[in-house]
């Protein structure tokens, strides 16, 4: 079977993220990594995506990087379900050993970030740019350029990198202002564009965001289904969700993120909060995660701002 090619108009909608569960010495527990996907594929979002932030990918071994891989591309395709590889790395040898390796999985697409110990001049994203289009052949490429990456790209970067690389069809972004909207539509127009999953109402509004790589999904994968269904024919309802959900962001999420805690632990919180997922708060080390302790109270806030669709299992 060939994989369902996606292009830059049709990628798009609300895509959960593999989270991994980690035992606590550390090891990944399979088992329940395998209960996950198979939740997330029954939701029934857009699509499933591995290695994002909320996977870890920094902080895995080329072994668990493949077994990842392979168990998500096996049960996707069975099911028929779109679904993307994280190849990212902080290293451009390791992503392309990423990438060679999982070129016969038959992603839908292939995440990944610029190298980002050194920053990269123009040339250098070109160069590497192209190096990954040719390893990916066909495969089409998505790149994730969050504000803390050391090579930050602005909108000419992505409308020559858009030019350049053929098979580049979207990127993930923080989003930001109205101004900030206005000034990514040229960009909106090339490429599919993701925003964070809490601002999704907005992207669509500013007509911008094609979709998410969502914490909301994170929260509930089938909860942030409906939410962008909603999108689509009440616009207005589905902003009022949203204020629903940053209100809830701005109680519950902020203050763990002002403690110093990273967004894989916020993400990995906000799952533990939905209660679908076998996963637990726990991150690998050295970052630290949040207590599961913390996660009845926010339990109980999360119930009396959202809606019950978002939280239902
Ligand atoms: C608010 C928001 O968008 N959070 C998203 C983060 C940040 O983009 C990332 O942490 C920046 O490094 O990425 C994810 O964790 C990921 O790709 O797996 C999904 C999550 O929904």
């Amino acid at each position: 079977m060939t994989a369902t090619k996606l292009t830059s108009k049709s990628l798009g909608g609300n895509w959960g993220t593999i989270l991994l569960p980690i035992n606590k010495d550390g090891s990944i527990d399979f088992s329940k990594l395998n209960d996950e996907i198979d939740y997330l594929i029954a939701a029934g979002t857009d699509g499933i995506y591995t290695n994002g932030t909320a996977g870890e990918f920094y902080n895995i071994t080329e072994d668990e990087y493949d077994k990842i891989s392979e168990l998500v591309a096996i049960k996707c395709r069975q099911e028929n379900r779109l679904f993307q590889l994280g190849v990212s790395h902080m290293s451009p040898i390791i992503t392309a050993g990423r990438l060679q390796r999982s070129v016969t999985l038959k992603a839908n697409a292939f995440q990944l970030i610029l190298p980002d110990w050194i920053p990269l001049n123009r040339q250098e994203q070109d160069e590497f740019m192209l190096h990954v289009q040719s390893l990916a052949k066909d495969t089409p490429l998505i790149l994730y350029n969050p504000p803390h990456a050391k090579s930050k790209l602005d909108v000419s970067d992505f409308l020559r990198l858009e030019t350049l690389v053929e098979t580049l069809i979207g990127i993930k972004v923080a989003d930001g202002d109205a101004t900030w909207y206005q000034s990514m539509i040229p960009v909106a127009a090339k490429l599919a564009v993701f925003v964070p999953g809490h601002h999704l109402a907005t992207g669509v509004k500013m007509k911008v965001a094609a979709g998410a790589y969502s914490n909301v999904a994170c929260l509930n994968p089938r909860g942030a289904q409906k939410w962008w269904e909603m999108m689509k024919d009440d616009l207005e309802g589905a902003l009022h969700i949203e204020r629903l959900i940053v209100e809830f962001m701005t109680t519950v999420v902020v203050p763990f993120q002002k403690k110093g805690f990273s967004n894989p632990a916020l993400d990995k919180f906000l799952a533990a909060i939905g209660g679908w997922a076998s996963v637990e708060t726990r991150l690998r080390g050295p970052y630290s995660s949040i207590e599961m302790s913390e996660v009845n109270e926010a339990r109980k806030i999360a119930e009396r701002i959202l809606p019950k669709f978002l939280l239902a299992i």
